[in-house]
């Protein structure tokens, strides 16, 4: 056993030289077969691909707000604020090559943004025990995932607008045979073109609540009136499947209902403000109020400040730090982190290895 710093910003330590005593012989630290490509298959694949290409601009920079004349027929189907609802939901449904991407729709990362503040509050479940933040010392053991285990979950974290979103994607659209996103599961009633267990898994409130109070979400919360959540048994589905499950979720909920997938967490660290005006130039944000709106100098400067102050207070939890400076090369660098953080030894909380017992 050893007590360390349990989370070390900018890596984990992975060199077996450091085996704790007791350690050595452990079947779990033996070689995993190669489940994803290498760094350098990667490199070759990446300069085919359709990422390489640079971003492509928008042309939607003012704010959503429905035509008069959509307003005007709004009372036959859905009131104005269902219409932008809506806006706000499809702009951002993802189908490519036959792919369809859950978990990507607006209303849901909208209500990933806006409502922190209230789900922080009313979400105890989602709330680490506050040892976790005040005690950054934690005792830690070495730990490989067996081969004949399922994958660990990803965890990416990171300030709004830093490009989570963006990196899961393209990561996930590059090999969707071996990173998932879990389907998201909502309270809000089901519309023509969906269907269950593709963009949600549309379940009544009341459910909903059922599952909440039996810690069943990982997080959740409430846009416009309807319930949102990632849930443990849609991560579980896309592990089952023999995937690599990738979300993004809130710092503070890390701890609560992920421990027993061991969760490798790596935080999107926003580069300096130079930087970001230099590769955001062409970058598109979602607001409460508007739709794909270029970025500001005020964008910069609260995008770097918010990543520093995020660091800060969380880095204990922090398995890697990657900056995601240039696209391309923080797509690849983020495949070689999660390609170690399952193939190879990691520190984990000594707590997270007796859960298995
Ligand atoms: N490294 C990068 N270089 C250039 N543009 C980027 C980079 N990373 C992300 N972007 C762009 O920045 C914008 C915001 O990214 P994204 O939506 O992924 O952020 P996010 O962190 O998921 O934000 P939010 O949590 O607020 O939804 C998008 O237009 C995306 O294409």
């Amino acid at each position: 056993m050893a007590f360390k710093q349990r989370r070390r910003a900018g890596g984990c330590r992975t060199n077996p030289t450091t085996l704790v005593a007791g350690q050595g012989n452990c079947p779990a630290l033996q070689p995993a077969p190669g489940l994803i490509p290498s760094a350098s298959m990667l490199k070759s694949k990446l300069k085919e691909h359709w990422w390489c290409q640079p971003l492509q601009g928008h042309t939607c920079i003012r704010p959503y707000s429905v035509p008069e004349d959509d307003r005007t027929h709004a009372e036959d189907k859905h009131t104005v604020a269902e219409l932008e609802e809506i806006h706000f939901d499809e702009a951002d449904s993802d189908i490519t090559d036959g792919i369809y991407l859950a978990g990507f729709r607006r209303s849901f990362r909208l209500w990933q943004r806006t409502s922190f503040r209230k789900r922080r509050q009313s979400c105890t479940s989602c709330t680490p025990s506050s040892g976790t933040l005040s005690t950054p010392y934690e005792e830690v053991v070495l730990y490989q995932r067996p081969p004949q285990e399922t994958h660990r979950l990803i965890i990416l974290v990171g300030a709004a607008k830093v490009g989570i979103n963006e990196l899961r994607k393209r990561l996930i659209k590059l090999n969707p045979s071996t990173f998932q996103g879990p389907v998201p599961h909502t309270s809000r009633p089901i519309r023509a073109g969906e269907q269950t267990e593709r963009e949600y898994h549309f379940v009544t409130k009341e459910l909903f609540e059922y599952m909440v109070c039996n810690h069943r979400f990982v997080e959740y919360g409430e846009y416009k009136g309807h319930l949102y959540g990632t849930s443990t048994d849609a991560i579980d589905e896309v592990l089952k499947r023999g995937r690599m499950c990738i979300i993004d979720v809130e710092p503070h909920s890390i701890q609560s209902q992920t421990k027993k997938l061991k969760p490798y967490v790596i935080f999107i660290k926003a580069p300096s403000p130079d930087r970001l005006r230099q590769t955001r130039r062409d970058a598109r944000t979602i607001t409460n109020c508007t739709v794909n709106r270029a970025f500001t100098e005020e964008d910069f400067v609260e995008l770097e400040e918010a990543s520093r102050l995020m660091e800060a207070k969380y880095k204990q939890l922090f398995d890697s730090v990657l900056v995601n400076d240039d696209l391309q090369d923080a797509c690849m660098q983020l495949c070689s982190i999660i390609q170690a953080a399952q193939h190879e030894p990691q520190w984990i909380p000594v707590s997270w290895s007796q859960t298995d017992e």
